[in-house]
């Protein structure tokens, strides 16, 4: 039930390989020895969340799946577009991630994959990624891809005999489209709108769209602005669950962990480089301007949060210097290098620096968080609460922060907080899934160990 768009990207197709070795059981031959399939980076796959204390005060934890009834990724049906034509064997060859033992084990089966016709507005991404759009739905009016979408999504689900359908957008990072008065800014305005092709509608709209009408849940895994007004108003009009921005995987989430832990330890950043190559067709597409301008802005605005809560080391509207740099080095594929440098004021006038090398495999980070961000809307869309004096059962505001933890631009409702300290949204996580079993939140107290009651 996960429909990517981008299938034929570097994240889909190693995406889709490993979930069929994971559920073959795969094992494969490597120059370091033998290595077995496993979900390793994935949340609810591979974390355990602590469930109590046993009668000797020991903690208790369990895996994270285990807490309430979820999906598992084994039993996913995949599918999804690509405006590349390559099957998914050939997608995965062309990612260049993935041992050479083990695409050769799963490429009679990705073989049978074959991403469907998507939509391509050459304004949104790198002119650079002309040369794949081979797959393409035809014409340009902008209403007739909306509804094709809508019939692909209807198809699949038919053909595979699905309740449900979670939609992840894996595709290329898109320029940001601007916000028109009368065309995306109301739901409204925007279905109407969509009947003309507008230029300022972005293919990822035209999905999140589609998704939207199609009672579809939609996640945006890159930084552009997909939900524009009209998008989000219309998701709550129709209680659609919609998430994003950005999967949150390498670079930004070790950023999230160490300024946090920076600023709670009363010590003061004041200069922020964060610089990276890579050379993966991500790389590629990011290497032109308005392209790599998405990215900048979600990968920069990661520290807000942290920052604004503590008023004694930045003054209101203060901030650290904050440089995010990308180059594209086809040299290095996938296999991102990223060089951060952390500058900040300590006591009594010191300067602390630190600086980081992280090779981040990007496809392999990023993949397990489609599994996490797939797995758990879908566990929401069967979450409803009843409180206060409502008299019905309801399901959540239509945009779900429970996901920020793996996005670098949480998507929140309109005028809540942003929360990017991955500690807080973890927990926040954690604890929203022990509330819906009647657990207390975890509070790290651990009173038990400091005023041991006699039972
Ligand atoms: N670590 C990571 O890999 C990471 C982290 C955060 C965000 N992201 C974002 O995830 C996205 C995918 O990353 P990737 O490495 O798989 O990139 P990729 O370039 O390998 O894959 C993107 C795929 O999308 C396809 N595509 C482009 N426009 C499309 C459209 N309109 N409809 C359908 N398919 C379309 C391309 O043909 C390509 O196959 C990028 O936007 C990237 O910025 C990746
Ligand atoms: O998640 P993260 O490692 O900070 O960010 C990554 C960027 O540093 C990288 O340049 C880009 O190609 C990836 O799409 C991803 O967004």
């Amino acid at each position: 039930m996960l429909m990517m768009v981008g299938w034929g990207g570097n994240n889909g197709s190693t995406l889709t390989a490993s979930i069929i070795a994971n559920r073959e059981k795969i094992s494969w031959h490597t120059k370091e020895g033998l290595k077995s399939a496993n979900y390793f980076g994935s949340v609810v796959q591979a974390s355990t969340l602590k469930i109590g204390v046993d009668t000797k005060g020991n903690d208790v934890f369990i895996p994270f799946n285990n807490i309430l009834p979820m999906v598992h990724p084994n039993d996913l049906v995949l599918g999804g577009w690509d405006i590349s034509s390559l099957n998914l064997a050939q997608a995965m060859e062309r990612a260049k991630v993935l041992d050479y033992d083990l695409q050769r084990q799963v490429k009679l089966k990705l073989e049978q994959l074959k991403p469907l016709p998507s939509i391509y507005y050459p304004d949104f991404i790198a002119a650079n990624q002309s040369d794949r759009a081979d797959n393409l739905i035809s014409g340009n009016n902008k209403k007739e891809h909306l509804e094709q979408i809508r019939k692909d999504i209807r198809e699949f689900k038919a053909a595979n005999q699905l309740d449900k359908i979670i939609v992840v957008w894996t595709a290329n990072t898109e320029r940001y489209a601007e916000i028109i008065p009368g065309v995306n800014d109301t739901a409204d305005n925007i279905l109407k709108a969509v009947e003309n092709s507008p230029p300022e509608i972005a293919p990822s709209t035209i999905f999140a769209l589609a998704c939207i009408l199609e009672k579809t849940p939609f996640i945006n895994g890159s930084p552009q602005n997909t939900f524009v007004p009209g998008c989000i108003e219309l998701a709550e009009r129709e209680h659609v669950y919609i998430g994003g921005d950005d999967f949150k995987s390498g670079q930004t989430k070790v950023k999230s962990v160490l300024v946090d832990f920076l600023v709670n330890a009363g010590i003061k950043p004041i200069g922020i480089t964060s610089y990276n190559h890579l050379g993966n067709n991500d790389g590629k597409n990011l290497s032109a301007p308005q392209q790599f301008r998405s990215k900048e802005i979600s990968k920069s605005n990661v520290v807000d949060d942290m920052v604004a809560a503590n008023g004694i080391l930045f003054k209101p509207g203060e901030h650290p210097d904050h440089v995010v740099v990308i180059k594209y080095v086809p040299a290095v594929g996938d296999s991102k290098r990223a060089l951060d440098e952390y500058v900040s004021e300590i006591f009594m006038g010191g300067k602390n620096t630190i600086s980081l090398y992280n090779t981040c495999e990007d496809s392999l980070l990023a993949s397990p968080l489609i599994l996490d961000l797939a797995i758990i809307t879908e566990l929401m869309t069967r979450i409803e609460y009843c409180a206060g004096d409502m008299k019905e059962y309801e399901s959540f505001d239509a945009v779900l922060s429970i996901l920020s933890f793996m996005l670098k631009a949480p998507l929140v409702p309109p005028g809540t907080p942003v929360v990017n300290a991955l500690s807080k949204q973890r927990m926040a996580m954690e604890n929203f899934f022990r509330a819906c079993v009647g657990l207390a939140p975890q509070n790290e107290m651990l009173l038990e160990h400091k005023a041991p009651v006699k039972i």
